[in-house]
């Protein structure tokens, strides 16, 4: 049966790969060649599967919306440090400011007058029609949805024609680049050192180059890459790596910061300046710091679904970078307790460094897998809780225990200026390790936590102990633009991130306390992470309800299920709960990400065995 499958693909792959190929070579005027015409390509299983749950012509423009990037940039402004109408007045000043630069330094027309902008952008924005979230005359402006007056839109445009200088047929000097480096171009980044593969010969510093990228393509093992020796020399003819495949895959214009040997000496910095961009978006890089933060307009309204209020506690689980989590402590003003989780090291580190430059001190961050959230007492573990409110035993204890690891650096009298969280003692540890954990916090935290604090591990909180919990799973990604390719996930790799996203959302039921909320949102155009979920979770919880949800931007849910050629098959939603989801589909006119959210209340939790 796999081995059916397997040659199926194989098939299938070489069959499109050759028909491509026969295309392009019909087809080469500099026209044709020198665009961005992009074609996601996608395993032909998980095509088969999205054309079922939406329809070929529907998945075709999710396919195209999901190559170009949003047509707004859009931030989230710290309301405890600024207003929107600030943040605005300074961006406009900024970005002036920056196309006047640019403007005398004669290079560029990336950033032009704010007329010319307004006007390209309301022109041929993604080429439909621009979404009625932002006020059409302005560049810079409020969102104009109710209850997201904490966000500010910036305009951009595209897709542009850009002009390569093909003079006289003779083809550009050219770089190409990786694939995520090309990704990054179209959101608006340069093209740093280590994202280009190849680059045409006697490239000098200053050279005008057109930048294409090397997107995968079929291997003969029924797998995908895209194998170029880095460093490789470009003739400008047919036999260049991927000449064919390249065609309409140019992301603009640029000029070389190094020459052609400088680049691939270089182990960082930008090699080329973008000046003439497909798609034209303002960076935001390192801009009024703490104070705002480039955040997607779905993650800021699953934030606001949550409905945080000051003085509860919340556990966001997959938190990391900690954007959702910074914009919860904002919404509670900063009183209450925020506690963020991830699994990884470095980006727990993320968190804490995002959370000190928003000026956020709810935030509480550990270390912890969430498949391991709900404490799980161990016979050999003595724990004890010093907290007079707090029980070990599972029943509800208000605001009080993350058994962390910074919990045993507490033995000493510090206790009772310490955050709630940390009245949890753990007696686990031999009394040396107890006694090196003082020392440590006496003498300071030592050579492994020099850069900007420590990293606290927690080994899970009791059961009932959150308000409210935000489980922002961990993914396919399937949402995320602009793309340029999509292969990598088979059905298989789908159904088991499903998977994974079930045993999370065991935990957060089991975590979140009666009366309370639980937001679960993915930033994937997969069904079976999304309405599959919520049916998994109304069908195995009892106690669980769909809730509306405020703001609401996206659209209605998918209802019903799916069968597939290999025997599986999938339920979605009911009729009737279609619209207590949002699906923020990418080809819809507010031109975001793929995104879904869904919100539960939590009902009394007696009787159910967890
Ligand atoms: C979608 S991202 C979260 C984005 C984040 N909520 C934000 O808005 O900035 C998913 C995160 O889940 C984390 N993750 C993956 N598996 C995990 C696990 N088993 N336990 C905890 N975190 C996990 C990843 O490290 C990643 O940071």
């Amino acid at each position: 049966m796999r081995k059916k499958a397997r040659h199926f693909l194989k098939t299938l792959q070489s069959r499109t790969s050759l028909l491509l190929h026969r295309q392009i070579h019909m087809d080469s005027s500099p026209t044709e060649r020198y665009c961005y015409k992009p074609i996601l390509k996608w395993n032909p299983q998980v095509e088969e599967y999205f054309i079922q749950a939406y329809g070929e012509q529907h998945f075709s423009r999710i396919s195209d919306a999901l190559t170009r990037p949003s047509c707004y940039s859009c931030i989230r402004v710290n309301t405890l440090k600024s207003t929107s109408s600030l943040v605005i007045e300074k961006l406009i000043a900024i970005l002036q400011e920056r196309g006047l630069q640019k403007g005398m330094a004669g290079g560029s027309n990336n950033l032009q007058s704010e007329e010319e902008l307004v006007k390209e952008s309301v022109d041929v924005c993604n080429g439909s029609e621009p979404p009625r979230i932002f006020l059409e005359t302005d560049y810079v402006s409020k969102c104009q949805i109710p209850g997201l007056d904490n966000v500010v839109l910036v305009k951009g445009s595209g897709p542009h024609a850009v002009n390569y200088e093909c003079k006289g047929g003779k083809s550009p000097k050219e770089v190409i680049v990786s694939r995520k480096c090309a990704e990054a171009v179209l959101r608006g980044a340069q093209v740093y050192v280590p994202g280009v593969l190849a680059c045409s010969a006697h490239v000098e510093k200053g050279d005008s180059v057109a930048v294409s990228v090397a997107v995968e393509q079929p291997l003969t093992d029924g797998g995908w890459g895209a194998n170029i020796t880095r460093g490789t020399v470009l003739q400008g003819s047919e036999s260049d790596p991927y000449h064919f495949e390249r065609k309409g895959l140019y992301i603009g214009q640029g000029i070389t910061m190094l020459s052609r040997p400088g680049i691939f000496r270089a182990s960082e910095g930008i090699a080329v300046d973008m000046v003439n961009r497909v798609f034209r978006l303002s960076s935001f890089y390192e801009l009024l710091e703490g104070e705002i933060f480039l955040q997607n307009l779905p993650s800021i309204v699953a934030a606001r679904v949550l409905d945080p209020q000051p003085g509860e506690r919340i556990l966001d689980m997959c938190a990391a970078p900690g954007g959702k989590t910074t914009a919860i402590a904002i919404l509670m003003k900063d009183e209450g307790e925020v506690i963020a989780t991830d699994r990884s090291h470095n980006k727990v580190h993320d968190i804490n460094k995002l959370a000190a430059e928003m000026g956020l001190t709810c935030i509480k961050s550990f270390k912890l897998d969430a498949l391991k959230a709900v404490y799980r007492r161990k016979e050999s573990d003595t724990s004890q809780i010093l907290d007079n409110v707090g029980s070990a035993n599972g029943t509800p204890a208000p605001q009080t225990e993350a058994f962390s690891n910074a919990a045993s650096d507490n033995l000493n009298s510090e206790l009772t200026s310490q955050c709630h969280y940390d009245s949890v003692v753990q007696l686990n540890g031999s009394r040396t390790e107890l006694k090196k954990n003082i020392r440590k916090k006496k003498n300071g935290p030592g050579r492994n936590h020099t850069s900007g604090g420590r990293v606290e591990k927690s080994q899970g909180f009791l059961l009932n102990s959150f308000d409210r919990v935000l489980l922002d799973a961990p993914c396919s990604a399937l949402g995320l633009r602009p793309r340029l390719f999509a292969g990598e996930e088979t059905v298989e790799s789908l159904r088991n991130h499903a998977k994974y996203q079930r045993r999370m959302f065991d935990q957060a039921v089991q975590l979140v306390r009666p009366g309370g909320v639980i937001v679960y949102s993915t930033c994937t155009i997969n069904p079976g992470e999304n309405e599959g979920l919520v049916r998994y979770a109304l069908d195995t919880y009892k106690f669980l309800s769909l809730a509306p949800q405020h703001p609401k931007v996206g659209g209605p849910g998918l209802v019903g299920s799916c069968q597939l050629s290999d025997g599986y098959s999938e339920q979605w939603l009911k009729l009737g709960e279609e619209d207590l989801v949002q699906r923020f589909d990418p080809s819809s006119a507010v031109d975001t990400i793929g995104f879904f959210i869904a919100k539960f209340t939590v009902g009394p939790k007696d009787d159910v065995p967890l």
